[in-house]
């Protein structure tokens, strides 16, 4: 079993690059030999690997800066995932890909399904709808998990911005109105690998049966202002959440309401998900432990 992760430099892949170790011979070429913007070197990068499976953890990530780079967050999101499932078609190769909440436009009132129909309210999330959909089109054994909210301690992400901004600021106003759940990377990495487990004892028939789409989330929810606090009580930071709306907040991509997701079926095949506050106790928990956070 070869597997090639793209994407190790990230959240997701950081944590992917030790949960796939056991399940077979792990190659992972970083951005600069197998550029997703560069389709002719991501194709000869396949061809010459010759994976049996591709893990793409790589993805244009940066939500507000795609709304004036499109081109690219398309080529990035959903050329470069389809030539992947062109070329693992070729090679008889299956697919693990991630998706996202923002494929969803959050007017629903209750957690979103995998058939709920999406309307992305940003570019980045129409770039990741349409890799879905290409993936999804050609015919190949694929799993595509949907995540919110990641964080870590490595990486760009929420967490690591507050404690940033707490530690600049005594105070920070933070949106309110957006709901979901906060989901660690490596919950995401750890259950990926478990369910490719599966699909490696389980072969093709494993494949038609359970492939496809799934939600992968923290369970629970809270809204971005709930999860600055729960990090700042968590840390011991002394600063104070201010709660303001998505309007005063004024990001310019605009971001789903409601960006619950329901994982049911995916427990049903991995069996349950940790609730948020687990997860965030979890994850900092190691940090403290490696001196990477804690009171100063
Ligand atoms: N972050 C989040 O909150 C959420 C993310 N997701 C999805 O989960 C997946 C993983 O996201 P996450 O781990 O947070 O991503 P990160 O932003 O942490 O990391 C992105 C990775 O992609 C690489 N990358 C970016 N552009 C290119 C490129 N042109 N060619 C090759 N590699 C590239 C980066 O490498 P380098 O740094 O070297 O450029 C990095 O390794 C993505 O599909 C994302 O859409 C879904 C829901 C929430
Ligand atoms: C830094 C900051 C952000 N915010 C708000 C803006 C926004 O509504 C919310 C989150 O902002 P961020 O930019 O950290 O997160 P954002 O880039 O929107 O995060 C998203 O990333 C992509 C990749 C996904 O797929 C999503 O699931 C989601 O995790 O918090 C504040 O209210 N105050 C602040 O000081
Ligand atoms: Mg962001």
């Amino acid at each position: 079993m070869k597997i090639l992760l793209t994407g190790a430099s990230g959240q997701v892949g950081h944590e992917l690059a030790r949960s796939l170790r056991p399940l077979g011979e792990l190659v992972a070429p970083g951005h600069a030999q197998c550029d997703l913007a560069d389709l002719d070197q991501l194709r000869a990068v396949l061809r010459a690997a010759r994976p049996n499976l591709i893990v793409n953890a790589a993805a244009y990530t940066a939500v507000d800066r795609a709304e004036g780079e499109g081109a690219l967050a398309m080529r990035i999101n959903a050329d470069a995932p389809a030539l992947m499932a062109q070329e693992a078609r070729a090679l008889g190769a299956a697919l693990l890909h991630y998706s996202t909440d923002y494929v969803f436009d959050g007017s629903s009132a209750a957690p979103y399904v995998e058939t709920d129909t999406p309307a992305p309210l940003n570019v980045y999330g129409q770039s990741k709808l349409a890799g879905e959909q290409a993936i999804a089109a050609a015919g190949i054994p694929h799993l595509i998990l949907r995540t919110s909210w990641l964080y870590g301690m490595h990486g760009n992400n929420f967490l690591l911005t507050m404690l940033r901004l707490a530690r600049e600021r005594p105070q920070l106003r933070i949106v309110a109105d957006q709901h979901g759940a906060p989901t660690w990377s490596r919950t995401v990495a750890d259950t990926s690998a478990q369910l490719l487990g599966l699909a490696l004892a389980g072969g093709a028939p494993w494949w038609q049966r359970h492939g496809g789409l799934y939600h992968l989330g923290s369970q629970g929810q809270t809204s971005w202002a709930g999860f600055a606090e729960a990090i700042f009580a968590a840390t011991g930071t002394a600063c104070e959440v201010i709660p303001i709306s998505a309007a005063e907040y004024g990001a310019s991509a605009p971001r789903p309401a409601n960006s619950r997701l329901n994982c049911a079926r995916l427990m049903a095949l991995c069996g349950p998900l940790p609730h948020w506050r687990a997860a965030l106790a979890d994850c900092l928990a190691g940090a403290s432990a490696s001196g990477a956070v804690g009171p100063e």
